[in-house]
């Protein structure tokens, strides 16, 4: 469920009318609602509650600085994938200690910097990648905490891009490799064994992956203890999906319950990375029509907002359910919703069956959260659009649109 209602026909954020919004921001931009991000990162607490735990928001879902500070300030950690990724979570006041490092590709740099932080582990993708921790760690006389991620080869059943516990992925290590590794890194002084980890992929709108994998992680972990190899955090990644269209995931308390079954007496600290099932519902998109254009085969909604700032429909043909801003009794009509950029595959929908609704007209593209404004980019140089969010009955401007100035910073004129 999320704060964003029609009341008298016009759509609301919570308190906030989202054309009065319009009329300060311009369009088109990004609406987040505080009280939705808090309701699901809550879900999280109250299904973990009596079991001990940390739930590190997966930063890559939106990166935003209020959004990580405010769920900071609620409890959150942060799973973290990059040097910038680290960089924001601090900024936002999250603590080391409750930061958790993911990703196969960590350069030397980064992973110098995230050790002198502290962070409380890194979740190491390959012997490779354990290496270079171990050359840092003697540079600065500092053991690294660690986790293995494990590459349980499962099936997630989700979009082929996201899928990333199979054995063809590039992520994490497969049990056997894993097994070794711990064996290697329990014997050298660089490393402090602190977790096991594992991400299969996203959105998934089933559990029954999250045991599987789960499953085959809680052996490693039950041969390792044997070993003498004790692991504290057992980290489960994140993946939960939500409703975009028809969809029927799992809520995070039956999601919980399954792993808490599965895991049973164990004594196991447990790290959940949720990302889009805290905020993905929590954001829109709101842009402009700007033309309707009829073909001899079609009729399009121009609108402001493109495939440069929400790229999931054209990237994995990703359902967003859109809405006009103001209801419409106009009737119904089929329209392709499309971009200003010069790419047949800047698209929002297709196909789609919308109100008659006309220039100016305001339009929503719901579940936009997550892998939203942190997967957009300047394509076409077009500047980033603003993000707002919500609280109650009032809105921030948290981060303002990109004027063409920021398009050319950094840049010279050196050309020979
Ligand atoms: C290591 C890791 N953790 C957490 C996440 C967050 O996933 P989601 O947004 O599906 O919860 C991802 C992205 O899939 C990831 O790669
Ligand atoms: N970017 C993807 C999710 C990637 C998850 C990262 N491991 C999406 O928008 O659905």
């Amino acid at each position: 469920m999320d704060y964003f209602d029609f009341k008298n026909g016009e759509l609301y954020c919570e308190d906030c009318r989202v054309l009065d919004i319009e009329k300060e921001v311009g369009t088109p931009f990004y609406l987040y609602s505080a009280k939705t991000l808090e309701r699901h990162f809550k879900a999280y607490e109250d299904a973990l509650h009596g079991i001990p735990h940390l739930v590190c928001f997966a930063v890559k879902a939106n990166s935003n600085l209020a959004v990580l500070r405010f769920l900071g300030e609620l409890g959150a950690g942060a799973d973290i994938v990059s040097g910038g990724e680290l960089f924001r979570a601090l900024k936002a006041g999250i603590s080391p200690s409750r930061i958790v490092y993911s990703g196969v590709g960590k350069t030397g740099e980064e992973i110098k910097e995230a050790l002198n932080s502290g962070v409380l582990m890194f979740n190491v993708e390959s012997t490779g990648e354990l290496e270079k921790i171990g050359e840092v760690s003697r540079t600065i006389g500092k053991a690294a905490p660690i986790s293995f991620r494990v590459n349980p080869d499962v099936d997630p059943k989700t979009h082929p891009y996201i899928s990333t516990g199979l054995e063809e992925n590039k992520f994490g290590l497969p049990v056997d490799e894993a097994r070794r590794a711990y064996e290697y890194a329990s014997r050298n002084e660089e490393f402090l064994i602190r977790g096991i980890s594992c991400h299969i992929g996203s959105q998934l709108t089933e559990v029954s992956p999250f045991v599987d994998a789960l499953k085959r992680v809680l052996s490693l972990v039950d041969e390792l203890e044997k070993k003498g190899i004790k692991i504290e955090y057992l980290d489960m990644g994140g993946g939960l999906g939500i409703k975009y269209d028809n969809e029927s995931p799992p809520l995070p308390e039956e999601y919980v319950k399954a792993l808490k079954t599965t895991i049973g007496s164990r004594d196991l600290k447990l790290i959940l990375e949720p990302g889009r099932s805290i905020c993905g519902n929590a954001g829109i998109l709101v842009t402009k029509v700007l033309y309707k254009k009829k073909t001899p085969k079609k009729a399009f909604l121009v609108v402001d907002a493109a495939m440069n700032d929400l790229a999931r429909p054209s990237l994995y043909k990703a359902f967003h359910e859109i809405v006009p801003v103001v209801e419409q009794d106009a009737k119904m009509s089929t329209f392709d919703v499309v971009g200003p950029i010069c790419e047949t595959g800047d698209f929002f929908a297709r196909s789609r069956s919308l109100p008659e609704v006309n220039p100016g007209d305001l339009l929503a593209i719901r579940s936009a959260g997550a892998y939203g404004f942190t997967m957009s980019s300047n394509y076409n140089s077009r500047p980033r659009v603003a993000e707002v969010m919500v609280y109650g009955d009032k809105f921030k401007v948290v981060r303002r649109r990109e004027t063409f100035d920021d398009l050319i910073r950094g840049e010279t004129f050196f050309h020979e």
